[in-house]
This record gives C-alpha cells, structure tokens and sequence, in this order.
C-alpha cells in the first residue's frame, strides 16, 4: 500500500499554517466563519476530499466554496457525496479532526490512522470537482483546495463561479454519466439545457404569468440566472434585481431569503405592487422564498412550508391525473415549521409528515423513505425526490386516456425540472412557477391554503451553548434538567402556544422559535422562553436584551 509523500505534504502545509487558538468545527452547512481564518481549513479539506475519493474508488467528490446567506466577509468550504448529496455523517469527526491537527505530525498522524482505521488504498485515484460562489475571498481558498488535492495527487476540475445546487448537479452527473442512473450533462450549460427543457413541457399552451420579480441577493444567482435566460426564452418573464456582484460589500446586504424571512419584509429599496409576484434568492442560490403585497398593504410571505405545500398539492393531484395509485407522497420538516402548514398537509392533503432536525442532511435522507419525498425548511431550502422505483413506474406508464397521458408526461417533466440532488433556488422557482401556470393561480390564491400562526425567532446569546441538548427532532430539552419542564409550564398558558430551544449548529447562540393564537401573544412567549433560557446560563455574561422578559 502506498503511504503519503511526507515531504512534499510538509512544503505545502507550509503555505497553509493554522492560525493558532482556533477551534474548527464542521457543522450543518460545512465550516463557515471569517474568510481570513479558513485558508488552513480549505486546504485540509482539499486533503480529506482526496481521501474519500480514494475510499470510494475514485468516485468523483464535489467541494462548494460559499457562505451563502452570510456576509461577504466570511465564507466557508463544504463537501459534495458522489449522488450530489451532502458528505456522509461519519466523515465529518475526521474532517474536523484535519482541520485542528497542531502540527505537520499530527495531521500526518490523523492522515495514516485514517488510512488504516477507514481501509484506504492510497494508489486509487482521486478525482474532485470544485466551483465557488462570488466572494472576493473565494479564489485564494480554491487555491488553498487545489494545494490540499496536490498532497494526494488528485485529479481536478475547477468549475469556477457557480451557484451551490450547480456544483451538486455536475458532481451527481459525472458519477453517473454512462449509467442508467445518468442525471445530465456535467456542466453549467447541461443543467441549463436540463431544466428549461422540462419547464417548458409543464408550461406548454398555458397563458405565462405577469413577470416575477426577483431579488439575487447580489450573489451568485445573479450572473448565473442571467445566463440561464436564453435557454428559458419566452416561457417566463424575469425582472431580476440586487445582481451586483462587482460590489462585493452589497453580498446579501438588505436583500435575499435570509433577510426577507427573518425581517418578514421585502429587500430594502423594492416597491412592491399589489397582487403582483415575488421571490429572492440567498447568496449561493440554494434558497427562495417567494412574497407579495396584499391589497392592504400587508407583506405575506411565501416561504419553504407555503413551497411544500403548495408542490405537495401538485403532485398528488397529478399522480392521481395519472392513474398511478401506487406511488406515496410525504413531506418532511423541522420543528421550525410553522404549526398550521403541518395541520394542512395532514388534516388537508392527507399526506404523513416527518419531523426531523434542522439541516438539509437530515431532511433529505428522510426524505428517500417515501415515493415522493418533499422536504423544504420553513427557510426556504428544500427540494423533492423521487424514489429510483416511482421514476420507474412513472417512466413506464402509458395511461389509459389521454388526459392520463398528459398527467404522465407532466409527472415525467415535472421530476426533470427538480435538481435531486438539493434544494436548489432555480429549479424550485421553476417548479413554483409550473404550478401556479397550470393553476393560472396567484400567489393570494397559492397563499389561501392556510393561514401562518404567527411566530417568532429569537436568538439568545449564553456562555456555553453546548450544555442545551435535545431529543425528539430538536423539539425537546434534555439539558439542562429542568429547563424543559419550565418551558413546558410557560407554553401551557398560550393559546395554540408551541416553543422549542436548541443550539444553533452554525452560530454561537440558542435559537428560541415560538408560535401562539396571535402576534402579541406569540411575541410575549418568545421573549419569555428567551429570558428563561438567558438567565439559566449568561453567568452574568453580556447584557440582558432589554425584550426578554
Ligand atoms: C432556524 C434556521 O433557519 N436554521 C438554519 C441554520 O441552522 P442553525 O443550526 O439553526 O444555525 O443554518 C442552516 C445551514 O444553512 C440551515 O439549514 C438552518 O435551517
Ligand atoms: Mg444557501
């Protein structure tokens, strides 16, 4: 078995010294903090990536540079599985034990006894893929990541400037192509060939839509929704909006998903016109939520759960169009789902519903246990998956009328126009824009399916997050003891009260989420549950947010 060239793994670790005192972790989306601290981090990565291509036979490894919603000031590195889903569970403990490795032995050391520990047969060849959001800080860490690759010798591939769900397309292609599995074209130009074929079989002969608005967050999904536009021709009218890159100060600045669903309000600088369709994108395009103005006035928001709901609805009403009885539909969310999408799709769509923990890893693994998976966080990341089976059967039905026909062809498009392998802000603006074409529905009429409880998140800041742990898909405390039952006693005295606690995975706070009868209500449990959980463990650290009660 081969070992690791020792020498030339020192002359390049040399380039990439780890600053000291830091502690990495990789959490929910990857590593992610200050773009200035994590050229040690991307080059490690770049190592690990090699070993798990090595592992998997030289199976093809994606690696996507971005923050996505953050500012663009950080940025953060995160790995791609060879099906375009997010890096197995158990590698992360040895990515993040890379990342902290003091010394050249030591991550020497980590390197070997993951050899041996995982069975790696070094003379495999390794083959990795990257691209990267647009982030000044991007092109020195890909730099970084090719360094990482060279100590394995990888083969590479730099995709350069792509959206997040595009790295993810073109790494499930590429370990696919010449299979029958193939899942498209390994480029930018075959997603965009893919995705606008399908959409304009689902909108075919129906009357387009007013055009949409959409705000890219002054990200990636600018440049690159520009590009897509020739291929979609006049099956959709976009007016696209916050598209500058070059301003790198402006990256998800009072604009994009993140903002308009934790402000509830539209990017700083849109006029909104009543009736009319809405929609933006985070800062690597793997999120969308979609809005409008009411004739009052109000702001309503479409987010991840309306999105689920809304292609849960469609896909039912098709595969019974289709006569195809067989394949099941489900939904999966996470406890921050509001409480009224969760009683629409099981009292009204009749659909089972999964709860499972924050993070699309979570959500789409659960997702490939029904026929149809919809998974979408409240958020607006989500996407559907169809099972190898119900792709079978709904490649090989041929209907029995016409009208069965057309829902089959519909079916088979309408899984074309979804990218499978993650929640992806293009092709879910595709397959929104599908349904409500169909409908010739708009958002008011999307929006009647339920109505939101109001709820409220609260970001608490203590001294140790790590001593908040859950059970029950996050929804439940086990420690500290006795905090839950406090919560629980709180809860109790709010009509349609619901409120859950839990460390955040990606920033050093306890995220408090609470839902009740009306606003003033919900408002007054959130900060409550907040003050609750400040005073448990602030130590007297930090002031006490004047809110909390
Ligand atoms: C409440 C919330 O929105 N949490 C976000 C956030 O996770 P936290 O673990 O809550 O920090 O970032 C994740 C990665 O982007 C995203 O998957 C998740 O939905
Ligand atoms: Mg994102």
């Amino acid at each position: 078995m081969a070992s690791v060239n020792i020498e030339n793994l020192n002359t390049l670790s040399g380039l990439h010294p780890k600053p000291e005192n830091v502690k990495f972790t990789y959490g929910t989306a990857g590593f992610r903090m200050k773009a200035e601290l994590l050229d040690s981090v991307v080059f490690r990565t770049g190592i690990l990536a090699a070993l798990r291509s090595k592992k998997l036979d030289g199976k093809v490894i994606g690696c996507m540079i971005t923050a996505s919603h953050n500012p663009a000031q950080d940025n953060g590195v995160k790995l791609v599985d060879p099906m375009g889903e997010m890096l197995e569970g158990s590698w992360e403990a040895h990515v993040t034990a890379l990342s902290n490795a003091e010394t050249n032995e030591q991550l020497v050391d980590i390197i070997h006894s993951m050899v041996s520990s995982l069975k790696i047969d070094l003379t495999k060849p390794a083959k990795v893929v990257f691209g990267r959001d647009t982030r000044p800080s991007g092109e020195a860490l890909a730099a970084a990541f090719v360094d990482g690759l060279k100590v394995l010798d990888a083969e590479t591939t730099d995709y350069g400037i792509v959206t997040t769900p595009q790295l993810h397309y073109i790494t499930r292609c590429l370990n696919t192509a010449g299979t029958p599995e193939a899942y498209g074209e390994p480029s930018a130009e075959g997603y965009y060939k893919k995705l606008a074929g399908a959409f304009k079989t689902l909108v075919d002969g129906k009357t387009k839509l007013s055009p949409l608005t959409l705000d890219c967050a002054n990200g990636v999904g600018a440049p690159k929704f520009q590009e897509f536009v020739p291929f979609l021709g006049d099956s959709i009218s976009v007016n696209i909006m916050n598209d500058d890159v070059e301003n790198a100060s402006k990256l998800n600045l009072n604009s994009g998903a993140d903002y308009v669903k934790s402000n509830q309000r539209a990017p700083v600088g849109l006029k909104m016109v009543p009736q009319q369709r809405y929609a933006s994108f985070d800062g690597d395009a793997d999120r969308i939520v979609y809005y409008y103005q009411d004739d009052d006035s109000t702001f309503k928001l479409l987010d991840g759960d309306k999105i689920a709901g809304l292609a849960a609805m469609f896909i039912i009403d098709l595969v019974k169009a289709a006569g195809i009885d067989s394949i099941s539909v489900g939904v999966v969310q996470t406890a921050y789902a509001n409480g009224a999408s969760t009683q629409y799709l099981r009292n009204t769509l009749n659909v089972p519903v999964s709860c499972v923990p924050t993070g699309v890893k979570h959500l789409h693994h659960e997702a490939t246990k029904y026929d149809v998976g919809v998974y979408f966080e409240a958020n607006g990341h989500g996407t559907v998956l169809f099972s190898p089976s119900a792709l079978k059967t709904i490649h090989s039905a041929e209907g029995s009328s016409p009208a069965q026909a057309v829902a089959i062809r519909n079916l088979r498009a309408f899984s074309d126009v979804i990218n499978q392998t993650v929640g992806d802000a293009f092709s879910d603006l595709l397959f929104v824009e599908t349904i409500l074409t169909q409908r010739q529905w708009t958002p008011k009429i999307w929006d009647q399916a339920y109505t939101d409880l109001p709820n409220r998140l609260v970001k608490v800041v203590v001294q140790d997050r790590s001593i908040f742990k859950t059970v029950d898909a996050e929804r439940k405390l086990v420690e500290p003891a006795g905090l839950q039952d406090a919560i629980d006693a709180i809860v109790l005295k709010f009509r349609d009260g619901r409120s859950f606690v839990r460390p955040s995975g990606t920033e050093d706070v306890v995220r408090v989420y609470a839902e009740a009868a009306t606003r003033p209500e919900t408002d007054e449990l959130a900060f409550r549950i907040a003050g609750l959980v400040f005073d448990y463990n602030s130590n007297g650290s930090g002031l006490r947010p004047r809110e909390f009660i």
